[in-house]
């Protein structure tokens, strides 16, 4: 049998059927060629079975190529038709060893030269070629895909030993506007501006310049939260973003609306003081005309007055927001000893301790007000507009008043727990945000 190799690849058989006598004689003959009789089949299963047929019927012996088993599973029909004594011998295929397939090329090439059909036996070479190499392309598979296999073994591991590197340090990002951690909600010229600034001082603090008043003013609520963010100043992560407006605290709609926008996890910081004491200075109106009735007896309806009822608005607060989101500052020890109720703030916020200590704030004789030391030792005042001298209030005003709050400061002192010292003793309470 001789494999025909076809330009497309496909292995067809070509089969010749040897007459024993003629074999015999062609073996006698020493290597003269035995005479083809048989016939070519390739494609045609029906070809191969009738040749086949005949061949049985004319008593040919069979010499059919082991490639020719190909054609098996279209044959249906086993197509190695041997007699006995030519199984071992006449079989070439995947055991084909050296010498046969030698044997087996140069018959075919000689075939071929006395044909002097060069078509043939390049297909004939080609096709014995195919055989010839497909261990080593077997072989050259494996080793491959052995090489495949210990370079994903390699990668894997690779991978894995990045994982437990530290990754490269990467930049910081770059500073961004926050909606407000914190906001300083009042109460009005009780240090408001004073806690701000000394809190601004803070590494780890960013803080609003200027009040931005989103949740008491309608027409800045509209514009948004984002409008609101865009009045933050930038600050870097892990940054506090603190602002301060004194009139939440006494807008009845700012608790509500701080907590749905901002959320319940929001600090606030309020800051109570007593008022100050009188002293020399113009006063811009007269005090008994914003606090007193035409007929001398202090006006409730006083927006002053009103403002000045703490209990009330911190309850409110209370009622949208948990008691331990909310701290209150001792404006009159803020005035005194900064570095000690900046320490109780710096807890309250988690922030790391920075203006707990007396070194941190210096005293400014002129202005009769600390000053913080900032970033960089730098020494921040309050501008002029705070710490101003203040109008003289006359002692019957000041009892009236007195007389008026008690009530209200012993509710504060129940809702908050704390007696304040501007509280004075019970019998002296009374505490007012009546400068002017
Ligand atoms: N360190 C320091 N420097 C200056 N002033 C200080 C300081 N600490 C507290 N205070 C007192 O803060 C008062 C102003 O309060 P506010 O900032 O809350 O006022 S406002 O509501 O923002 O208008 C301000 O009151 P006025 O003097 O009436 O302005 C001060 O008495």
């Amino acid at each position: 049998c001789k494999l025909r190799h076809r330009i497309d690849n496909s292995i067809h058989c070509q089969c010749q059927w040897l007459r024993p006598k003629q074999k015999q004689d062609a073996r006698s003959q020493s290597k003269k060629p035995a005479i083809p009789i048989g016939q070519e089949f390739s494609r045609s299963s029906r070809q191969k079975a009738e040749a086949i047929q005949e061949a049985e019927e004319r008593g040919d012996e069979l010499k059919v190529a082991e490639f020719c088993q190909i054609y098996r599973p279209v044959l249906k029909t086993p197509l190695l038709w041997l007699s006995e004594q030519k199984r071992s011998s006449s079989l070439i295929g995947p055991s084909l060893n050296k010498r046969r397939m030698h044997s087996f090329r140069s018959s075919k090439s000689r075939r071929s030269r006395k044909k002097g059909g060069q078509q043939l036996r390049a297909d004939d070479q080609r096709a014995v070629r195919h055989e010839d190499v497909r261990p080593w392309r077997a072989l050259l598979l494996r080793i491959g895909l052995a090489a495949l296999l210990a370079a994903a073994a390699l990668l894997t591991v690779a991978v894995l030993l990045r994982g437990h590197r530290t990754p490269p340090p990467s930049l910081p990002p770059p500073p961004q506007q926050q909606l407000p951690h914190c906001i300083i909600i009042g109460a009005r010229k009780c240090g408001t501006r004073a806690l701000l600034d000394f809190l601004d001082a803070h590494p780890n603090v960013a803080a609003a310049r200027s009040e931005i008043h989103y949740f008491d003013k309608t027409d800045r609520l509209r514009r948004g939260l984002s409008w609101y963010r865009g009045q933050m100043p930038h600050s870097r992560p892990g940054q506090f973003t603190i602002e301060k407006t004194p009139a939440y605290f006494v807008t009845e709609a700012a608790p509500r609306l701080a907590r749905r926008q901002l959320g319940a996890n929001l600090r606030l910081l309020l800051i109570l003081a007593r008022p100050r004491d009188p002293g020399a200075g113009r006063p811009a109106r007269p005090l008994e005309r914003l606090v007193l009735s035409g007929s001398g007896r202090v006006n409730p309806r006083s927006r002053m007055i009103q403002t000045s009822v703490y209990h009330r608005h911190l309850r409110r607060w209370l009622r949208h927001f948990p008691a331990d989101r909310l701290h209150i500052v001792d404006g009159d020890r803020l005035i005194g000893e900064p570095h000690e109720e900046l320490r109780l703030v710096e807890q309250f916020l988690s922030l790391p301790s920075f203006l707990n200590r007396p070194e941190q704030f210096v005293f400014n004789s002129t202005k009769g007000f600390y000053c913080v030391r900032g970033r960089r030792q730098r020494q921040r005042c309050l501008g002029s507009e705070k710490g101003r001298q203040h109008p003289p209030v006359s002692p019957v005003t000041l009892a009236k008043l007195r007389a008026y709050f008690e009530p209200h400061n012993l509710r504060l002192a129940e809702l908050t727990g704390r007696r304040f010292a501007w509280m004075g003793r019970p019998e002296q309470l009374g505490a007012v945000a009546y400068k002017v």
